[in-house]
């Protein structure tokens, strides 16, 4: 696999029903400079779903960007996406990597120390530190802020690329980027910016 650029990670707004909207903020992002965009849509059924990836497939291969889902194997697999992003309680990592091989992205959820050493022992490509910062984007399911202090302790004892997600914007994204992270997961910080591409590009611009 080559090396992947886990600066700028767009996580897309499930809370965006209509298509058109949904693309075009994928598209802004892609053109502000996303590195690698997820897919993540906890509402819809199967079907939608897969028409939404192989949408947004066909868009981040026009810039060249890898695209990963969000929890579930069966539509990476069915799109040929590059990977997954997978929570601990979704599909085991050892069986998910059976099925996808060796040359897609895994990234694992950690939201504490005790997970960050146990993700050393798995193949996986990147941890996403879950959540950073406080965030009203995800309601159910969300563990306490791991903070700047979480981040630090995770640097310290993780072999893998850090991802830090959660209440990422403008204002921190330098704070965590100096303390050892490779790279951010936004929803809101482009999908909710009046400007979807000059909020990405200015992201970027801080990384
Ligand atoms: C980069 C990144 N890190 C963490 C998460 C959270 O994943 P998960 O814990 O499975 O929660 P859901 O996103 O599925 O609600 C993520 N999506 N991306
Ligand atoms: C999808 C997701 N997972 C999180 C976790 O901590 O597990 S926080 C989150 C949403 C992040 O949205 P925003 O950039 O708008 O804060
Ligand atoms: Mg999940």
């Amino acid at each position: 696999m080559n090396a992947i650029d886990y600066r700028l990670m767009f996580v897309t707004d499930d809370r965006i029903k209509d298509d058109t909207l949904f693309f075009k903020i994928l598209e802004a992002s892609l053109k502000g400079g996303t590195t690698i965009v997820q897919l993540r849509e906890k509402q819809l059924h199967t079907k939608l779903f897969y028409h939404r990836a192989q949408q947004a497939k066909s868009i981040c291969e026009t810039y060249n960007v890898p695209l990963i889902i969000n929890d579930r194997v069966d539509i990476a697999l069915a799109i040929n996406a590059d990977g997954v992003h997978l929570g601990q309680n979704d599909m085991p990592v050892n069986i998910a990597r059976k099925l996808l091989g060796e040359n897609k992205i895994i990234g694992l959820s950690v939201s504490n120390i005790q997970q960050a050493e146990a993700s050393n022992r798995l193949n996986i490509n990147y941890i996403g530190i879950s959540p950073i910062f406080s965030t009203n984007t995800k309601t159910k399911d969300l563990d306490k802020p791991m903070g700047i202090s979480g981040l630090k302790n995770i640097r310290k004892i993780s072999n893998n690329p850090i991802v830090c997600i959660g209440g990422v914007d403008e204002k921190n994204v330098s704070e965590i980027i100096k303390n050892g992270a490779n790279g951010i997961a936004v929803v809101s910080a482009i999908s909710k910016a009046k400007n979807p591409e000059n909020a990405a590009k200015y992201l970027k611009q801080l990384l």
